[in-house]
């Protein structure tokens, strides 16, 4: 009730059945407004107003959702009901006239889908922003559907290739799962999530990426990338600038969505990337200050977690036509801190998440993926035998490396197997180094790490020759060609340069179940 007695203060008009039908009579060209009226669908009137939320009188018994059409040609959604006063978020803008009239249009807001939004740039009610003309689509739904039951699921198989090295080979993600992308500001998220649409290509997947409360330098660098890669030709990029409306800007996921199980229940796989939610939740917080709802944790209203559990699940894979929807969505963790609310919220959400670490990425390590902060959950079932046992040994490797570097701090003098241990991890994280524009297929990945982890000494490897050499060495449609070790040394051999072996010396080895031994103390002078 707060949110009717808050508005309540506003000046209010008086509503009546004939203030309705003298301005339909004397200022009206809208003829779809007329046409609704006529119909005789719920009308009322405008009789407060506060920014984005409006209070309409007239509306009783009108569902909460509807969308709502007013006299001027702007469109609104019920939010709440109190008897015949109805609570409003105005979608197009805040520039609304008290007294317009108002039109129950839909008894869910609607927004228009079909593969005619492919390769689109389109707001959030599915308008044009890309100056290639009006888009007709013959289909329209409601952006609030329910996500399909137990029932109606299947379990999750496929991987999704990525084309990223440290995110395939360690954290895979699988067609149909949710997975959050955290990070601080320019850590690089976006540049994956570009660099996963490029690698669709191909594929007969389509990619809906919803931008919400971006920049418009990010916005347009994202757009180019779309472009520049052909990427944009099975993407739909959803753009909700939080300047413009601050309801579409908590709509557009939603919306976009919707937009994306068109597609999906149509038999096609989609993936949609909400970046990103931090921005959503700010625009539903604003919005729910504005209609006075009581404030919670972080002032974020007390169903935010229900906001975003909502959409999540409407991801997965449909027992009818075996197609997936897979959901992205980012979080920015200012200061990489990633026990806030929000993020904290959305982990426990998702089934996973890739955590892009700015520390990591000022030190030069691109992609920062923080591997030890990582986790697909479902990243196993999607995964051969052989993946398996590749991921594992990588973590290992991994584990055996960061221990040799600490240990070689405070000794001059190695061991073998530490040398090892140390040119295998050096390796590993100069054949991780990805830049935006180059992309391994899962097999050129498991060729180049398998050579990595092959030698049993120190010698060092070529890692940019490596990458060059494993670059198209596995065609499309060879998915069953898995080279013996002989051959990949026999492949990848001719850039592997021995170097002069280091004398041994007497040192217990560092193993990953073992702690090294204790560094001598420095004699006291
Ligand atoms: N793998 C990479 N190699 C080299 N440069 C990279 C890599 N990934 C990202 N960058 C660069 O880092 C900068 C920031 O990246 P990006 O915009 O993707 O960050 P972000 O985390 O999405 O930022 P924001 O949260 O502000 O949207 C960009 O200039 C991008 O080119």
């Amino acid at each position: 009730m707060a949110a009717a007695s808050t508005i309540g203060r506003f000046v209010g008009l008086s509503w009546n059945i004939a203030t309705v039908c003298r301005r339909l009579s004397a200022m009206f060209d809208n003829t779809t407004f007329q046409a609704l009226v006529e119909a005789g669908n719920l009308t009322g009137e405008v009789v407060a107003i506060n920014r984005f939320i409006v209070e309409v009188k007239g509306l009783e018994g009108v569902r909460i959702g509807a969308q709502v059409l007013f006299d001027d040609g702007q469109r609104g959604m019920v939010r709440e009901a109190y008897g015949d006063r109805v609570i409003l978020y105005n979608i197009d803008s805040e520039l609304l006239m008290l007294g317009a009239l108002a039109v129950v249009e839909h008894d869910m807001l609607e927004v228009p889908v079909g593969p005619e939004l492919v390769g689109r740039v389109i707001t959030p009610m599915g308008l044009p922003l890309d100056n290639l003309g009006p888009i007709t689509t013959a289909q329209h739904s409601g952006i609030f559907n329910l996500a399909p039951g137990i029932m109606d699921r299947k379990m999750l198989d496929e991987q999704l290739a990525s084309g990223v090295t440290a995110v395939d080979s360690f954290f895979p993600i699988v067609l149909g799962q949710r997975i959050a992308i955290l990070g601080d500001s320019k850590s690089g998220k976006s540049t994956f999530l570009s660099q996963l649409t490029a690698n669709q290509q191909g594929t007969d997947r389509i990619v809906v990426y919803v931008l919400v409360g971006k920049r418009k330098v990010d916005i347009e660098r994202l757009l180019r990338d779309l472009r520049e890669s052909g990427a944009m030709e099975h993407t739909i990029v959803v753009l909700a600038n939080i300047f413009d409306s601050l309801t579409q800007s908590y709509l557009a996921p939603y919306a976009a969505c919707a937009m994306a199980e068109y597609l999906w229940y149509g038999g096609q796989d989609v993936i949609i990337i909400y970046d990103d939610l931090s921005g959503h939740a700010e625009a539903y917080r604003q919005l729910s200050l504005l209609q006075e709802v009581d404030p919670g944790r972080d002032s974020y209203p007390g169903d935010i977690f229900y906001t975003h559990s909502s959409l999540l699940e409407r991801a997965g894979k449909l027992l009818t036509n075996g197609k997936t929807l897979t959901s992205l969505p980012v979080v920015l963790t200012p200061n990489d801190d990633i026990t806030a609310y929000l993020s904290t919220n959305i982990m426990s959400i998702t089934d996973g998440q890739i955590i892009f670490d700015l520390g990591y990425f000022r030190k030069g390590i691109r992609p920062a993926v923080n591997a030890g902060l990582s986790v697909s959950r479902v990243g196993g079932q999607a995964q051969t035998k052989r993946q398996k046992q590749l991921s594992t040994a990588l973590f290992k490797a991994l584990a055996r490396y960061h221990q040799a570097d600490e240990f070689s701090h405070f000794s001059s003098q190695l061991s073998k197997e530490t040398k090892v241990d140390l040119t295998r991890g050096k390796h590993l994280y100069a054949a991780l180094q990805q830049p935006p524009e180059q992309l391994f297929s899962l097999l050129e990945q498991q060729l180049m790490l398998e050579t990595i982890m092959l030698p049993e000494d120190d010698r060092s490897i070529d890692i940019a020759k490596l990458k060059e050499a494993v670059k198209g060495k596995v065609l499309p449609g060879e998915e069953s060609y898995t080279p013996t070790e002989e051959e990949l040394l026999e492949q990848f051999g001719a850039h592997v340069v021995s170097e002069q072996p280091a004398p041994a010396v007497e040192e217990p080895p560092v193993t990953p179940d073992k702690k090294p031994a204790k560094a001598p103390k420095k004699e006291k002078r």
